[in-house]
């Protein structure tokens, strides 16, 4: 097995809305982490419950660790780590209590290991979560999430709301997650720099539809924004562009490959480009 989650040609309506997931494919490989991005309500949260089967996708197939998930597979829920954004255990439970209730549901409940993390993460455990800050919530919820030790976890804006340092502290616990080869994660997110920080690929969805998977570094190294008055522009060949945005006084376009741009396109000047920008342009941009 390469791949943690193979996703191929998922499509989901909902009966109350005119979102629709149209054809969403992308693969994951082991050991690696996905950043998944879009604008709100470009269908992340969507696409993350129908990996779950917590929404009931029309069609295409889900692979998780090779196996297509079932109703009836709760076996392959051990194998999957869950956090989203708004963490939802039981304010009145302390994480003391917490830890006893989830050695019960899952067979490969490690208390040790929870115990551990949740001491690095400096989480008292005899307080009730209700009296917890949203970092707390969210650690814990994290604490949970590993201590079952699953292969593939998935993150749905599991940092937003996070100060740096707790963000920073948070991302190191992912990157030693998936030093072992068999991990993998998901992480949505809208804080871009965290996924340049720790992503491999990353995945771009808008409007229900995957608009771009690639490299991270690529994205970082390779791609660039060409800053183009409108002569210089006009020069550019179609292909050679793969969006562009007219501003006051020039045009952004986004290219594939920097070096070769500039080789090719004597005095344009290419600037580095972040994945807000990447995804600005493919967004609001033409193609
Ligand atoms: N249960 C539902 N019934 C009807 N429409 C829904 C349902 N859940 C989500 N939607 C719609 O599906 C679209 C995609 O929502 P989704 O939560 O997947 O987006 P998202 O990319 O996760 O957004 P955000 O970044 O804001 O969390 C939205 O238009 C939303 O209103």
């Amino acid at each position: 097995m390469n791949h943690s989650l193979e996703i191929a040609g998922l499509t989901k309506n909902y009966s109350n809305s005119d979102f629709h997931l149209d054809n969403v494919s992308f693969s994951i490989p082991c050991g690696t982490i996905m950043g998944f991005v879009g604008e709100n309500g470009a269908g992340k949260t969507t696409t993350i419950k129908s990996i779950l089967n917590t929404v009931k996708k029309d069609s295409g197939t889900i692979k998780i660790l090779g196996q297509v998930m079932t109703d009836k597979d709760i076996g392959i829920r051990e194998d999957i780590g869950v956090v989203f954004d708004a963490a939802s255990f039981s304010g009145v439970v302390t994480p003391n209590k917490l830890a006893k209730v989830m050695g019960g549901i899952y067979k490969q409940w490690n208390q040790g290991f929870f115990l551990n993390i949740t001491s690095k993460f400096d989480l008292p455990m005899d307080r009730k979560i209700k009296e917890f800050s949203r970092g707390m919530t969210m650690k814990l919820a994290i604490a949970v999430a590993l201590s079952h030790h699953p292969k593939l976890l998935i993150l749905d804006e599991a940092t937003s709301g996070l100060d740096p340092i707790t963000r920073e502290e948070i991302l190191e616990v992912f990157l030693e997650f998936v030093e072992d080869e068999s991990h993998s994660i998901l992480m949505s997110s809208h804080i871009t720099s965290d996924l340049e920080k720790i992503a491999d690929f990353i995945t771009f969805i808008h409007q229900g539809k995957i608009i771009l998977t690639a490299k991270k570094d690529d994205l970082i190294y390779g791609y660039g924004v060409a800053r183009c008055k409108i002569d210089q522009f006009n020069r550019i060949d179609k292909a050679d562009r793969l969006a562009y945005r007219v501003k006051n006084f020039q045009t952004d376009v986004l290219v594939k490959d920097k070096k070769e741009f500039e080789r090719k396109y004597d005095g344009i000047i290419v600037d580095n480009v972040s994945i807000d920008e990447i995804m600005l342009l493919l967004v609001k941009g033409e193609e």
